[in-house]
């Protein structure tokens, strides 16, 4: 049989009777054990907000270059805007992706304490010209998601045995990246080229949508690779390295990849919370059984991010990790 990845739906996270709580955490704490991927329905985002951030992500694409690099991200000082195709290698000794990317964050000015006191990548967006409807759909989008990812949050801590408020200073005022991803079709005559090289992202949680092309794959424990089709209405969450460490690694960051061999152009969406930069992940208590130690030292938000990106950025040829 082809193995799928479980589809969990959490509108009981917003339900008074904590038990219709505590079943979602059981289903979530089961796909975070078993692949640390999973589809999440009943989020409560609009339809129409989904479709509109579908449709500017695709113009945004069909900007010519010239306006495209016009706010090439080298220009900004927090890591916001284009990604030319080719311009990350997610797979170490891998050909370059096989992508065209977009970064967008929450938008600060210079007078936020955020980005006075130089927290990692915190600032002003850079906004296409000529795409009036882009900058209001994403920055409507990028709020939405944020409260999904509070939502989640406090899935996971009832998955963890933890009382569903302990992860509220990490999701107070809390980092995230919303990344737009453009994969041309596979070349067929460049075999081993990838939209996306296999990695783990570095983060907290992320929450992708996907078009109806397909491509995503997730690594599982034998080897072989997981689909991870698009699902209508759904989206798929996965975890990044923060949280496997925050759980001395009971819950798990998974390889995953995209090859496109649709023969069409697939539109991607990846929304990573990464959480409140001052905040202490430190090995949670319900983590370690009787005797054991944390694997890892506690680690802030913020240098757990900037030691990632040292990792990636800094390394001689190529990245691996995302946020
Ligand atoms: O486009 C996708 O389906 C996945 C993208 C991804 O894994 C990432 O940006 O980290
Ligand atoms: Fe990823």
């Amino acid at each position: 049989m082809t193995k799928s990845l479980p589809i969990i739906d959490i509108s009981g996270l917003a339900s008074s009777d904590p038990t219709d709580r505590a079943m979602v955490g059981a289903s979530i704490r089961s796909a975070c054990l078993a692949h640390g991927f999973f589809y999440v329905t009943g989020h409560g985002i609009p339809d129409g907000l989904i479709d509109a951030v579908m449709t500017e992500t695709r113009s945004l694409f069909d900007l010519p270059d010239a306006a495209k690099d016009a706010v090439d991200k080298a220009q900004s000082p927090c890591n916001r805007g284009y990604e030319q195709l080719g311009g990350q290698t997610l797979q170490p000794g891998a050909l370059p992706d096989r992508k065209e990317g977009y970064y967008i964050g929450e938008e600060l000015t210079a007078r936020d304490p955020r980005v006075a006191t130089g927290k990692f990548n915190q600032g002003p967006n850079q906004w296409p010209a000529d795409l009036p409807g882009f900058r209001p759909t994403m920055m409507a989008y990028f709020g939405a998601l944020t409260t999904l990812g509070d939502t989640l949050m406090r899935g996971m801590a009832l998955s963890l045995d933890l009382p569903e408020d302990y992860f509220a200073d990490f999701c107070d005022q809390p980092a995230a990246t919303l990344r737009l991803l453009h994969y041309p079709p596979a070349q067929p005559d460049v075999p081993d080229e990838m939209g996306a090289g296999a990695h783990t992202d570095f983060g907290g949680l992320t929450m992708l949508l996907q078009d109806n092309v397909g491509g995503l794959q997730v690594r599982d424990d034998d080897g072989s690779w997981i689909d991870a089709p698009p699902i209508p209405g759904a989206f798929v969450v996965n975890l990044g390295d923060m949280i496997a460490r925050w759980t001395n690694d009971t819950y798990r960051s998974t390889l995953h990849r995209v090859i496109n061999r649709s023969g069409r152009e697939r539109y991607s969406v990846p929304f990573f919370y990464t959480g409140q930069q001052d905040h202490e992940v430190a090995c949670i208590p319900t983590c370690l059984a009787a005797g054991e130690t944390a694997k890892y030292p506690p680690i802030t938000v913020e240098n757990h991010l900037r030691a990632m990106y040292d990792r990636t950025y800094k390394a001689a040829s190529a990245e691996t990790k995302t946020a």
